[in-house]
């Protein structure tokens, strides 16, 4: 904290910012063949700059370059300890140009600088570090067999991977997938989504800098159907791992079914509750939480609390802490080192969540206020992903009903449970039907804990921890028979 620049030292920086405008394709920046499109500061609605949109002949040219470089083996094959050398001095010069990464992103997705500064830009170089410093440590295996023969379990890395990414926290996302992919010596192409390219790019040329060889990871910007579709239907993509909204994610399950069915890893929506307990304690402690999960990036992400479904008995005092506690969030520019919440990504966003909104919250431009609402579990608003600064509060009766009404979604991402009762805390964990569920706290975890999603909430795999390596690995049996073949015993 006592690191931040002040508002106007930020503004200084972003004026003198030079913003990456092209693909970054085989170890260069270069112009694509698609349509140029705008990337606007959400938080004016300015243009920030024009970049070069790349279409499926940029694609077909990635992944070839891709699939070259998979080949030669000079990424894919090398030591892992000099994979994790090269991805360490990635991380120093994230480290070494911080500033500018975080003001970057905050201008281009609308993000406080508070959290671009303390968490963003700092998960992102833990991220790519911790599966840099996993990687010379990751044991094959061998399996029982009997005396005469030998079986090898090997893991080795799928090959070619498109990493379609959301606007929500965009490097971030891409550390979550680029890390352990290219830790695992995959090459990866990175669409990111079309509202928030820059850092993407960025932190492709510092990869370049740090010694990652041309083709092992390339940067595509442009929309959906331009890029995300080909590389989804590419014949040689062996793997897409995308984060971003059920709905697109089905597509990619069927872009691998109309092409060469490769590996598709989904990390989807989420409708998240928080289930208070009639015997919860420090409701401080609880507002706090709450507070936090539901409101942290606007509401904009995956695993936020958008349900709070909380017993009669405890209701009254701990909305009066949750409301007090929201007085304290500023929303305003995302440059104020004092703003928590910050512009909504885009106006066909806002537009979004202003529908679930009552006319007299919905505020101006591209920032929307923090709103509660008291709403039935049948609400629209308590069942559809919002994603947005939008809490809705569901009072029970009985803490039974409560938990039967945290699995009354589609979703199945993230939970919390607020209890004094150890066993009913395990035993709601246990119950609800969610990837992570948390106990009298809220959290994703962190970096060496798998992170994903039950029911339509993820599909595939786990992003996060040794378990991300799995994602972006083959297993192959390697079974040697030891027998000898001139003693007449042999089986074959
Ligand atoms: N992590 C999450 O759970 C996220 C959820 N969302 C949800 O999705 C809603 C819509 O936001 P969008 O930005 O439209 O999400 P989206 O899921 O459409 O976009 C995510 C990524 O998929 C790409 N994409 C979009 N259409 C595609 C297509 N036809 N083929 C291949 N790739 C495609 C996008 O360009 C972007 O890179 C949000 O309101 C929110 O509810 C959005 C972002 C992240
Ligand atoms: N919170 C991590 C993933 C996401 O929101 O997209």
């Amino acid at each position: 904290m006592s690191d931040l620049l002040t508002q106007a030292e930020y503004q200084a920086i972003a004026q003198d910012l030079d913003f990456p405008r092209t693909a970054f394709i085989d170890g260069k920046y270069r112009a694509g063949s698609g349509a140029t499109f705008m990337t606007i500061n959400p938080a004016t609605g300015k243009d920030l700059a024009e970049i070069s949109g790349c279409n499926t002949a940029d694609v077909d040219f990635a992944v070839s370059k891709a699939r070259e470089a998979f080949e030669q083996g000079h990424w894919s094959k090398r030591h892992p300890s000099e994979r994790k050398d090269v991805l360490i001095r990635l991380c120093k010069l994230i480290t070494r140009n911080r500033r500018e990464l975080a003001v970057m992103e905050s201008l281009d997705s609308g993000k406080p600088i508070l959290d671009c500064e303390t968490i963003d830009v700092p998960e992102t170089i833990h991220c790519i570090k911790w599966h840099a410093e996993a990687i010379d440590k990751i044991y094959d295996q061998t399996s029982p067999t009997g005396d005469d023969a030998i079986s090898m379990i090997v893991r080795e890395p799928i090959g070619v991977v498109g990493a379609v990414l959301p606007w929500n926290f965009p490097l971030m996302m891409l550390a979550w997938k680029i890390g352990p992919a290219l830790a695992a010596g995959c090459s990866v192409i990175v669409k990111p989504a079309e509202q928030t390219s820059l850092t993407a790019l960025r932190v492709a040329e510092l990869a370049h800098e740090a010694g990652v060889p041309r083709g092992v990871l390339q940067v595509l910007p442009g929309d959906g159907p331009s890029v995300g579709e080909p590389l989804g239907l590419h014949m040689d993509v062996d793997m897409v791992s995308f984060t971003g909204s059920t709905e697109t994610g089905k597509r990619f399950l069927r872009y691998a079914a109309d092409s060469n069915l490769k590996k598709v890893v989904l990390e989807c929506g989420g409708k998240n509750p928080a289930v208070v307990f009639d015997d919860a304690e420090h409701l401080d402690h609880v507002a706090e939480h709450v507070v936090n999960a539901a409101f942290w990036n606007a509401g904009q992400n995956c695993s936020a609390t958008s349900r709070l479904i909380v017993h009669k008995s405890v209701k009254a005092p701990l909305m009066e802490r949750i409301e007090a506690r929201l007085r304290d969030w500023k929303v305003g520019d995302p440059l104020d080192p004092g703003t928590h919440i910050g512009a909504l990504i885009d106006a066909e966003h806002c537009k979004k969540v202003r529908g679930f909104l009552d006319k007299a919250d919905q505020g101006e431009g591209a920032f929307v206020f923090p709103v509660i609402y008291d709403v039935s579990k049948d609400d629209p608003k308590a069942r559809d992903e919002i994603f947005g600064p939008v809490l809705c509060v569901i009072e029970t009766a009985s803490n039974d009903e409560a938990i039967e009404i945290a699995n009354q979604t589609d979703y199945g991402l993230a939970a919390s449970v607020f209890t004094a009762n150890t066993r009913q805390a395990i035993r709601a964990a246990r119950d609800i039907r969610a990837g992570t569920v948390t106990v009298n706290c809220y959290g994703e975890g962190d970096i060496a804990t798998p992170f994903g999603g039950y029911k339509q909430s993820g599909f595939g795999g786990r992003d996060n921890g040794i378990h991300a390596h799995d994602q972006f690995t083959e297993l192959k049996t390697i079974w040697i028979d030891l027998s000898d073949p001139t003693s007449g015993d042999h089986v074959g």
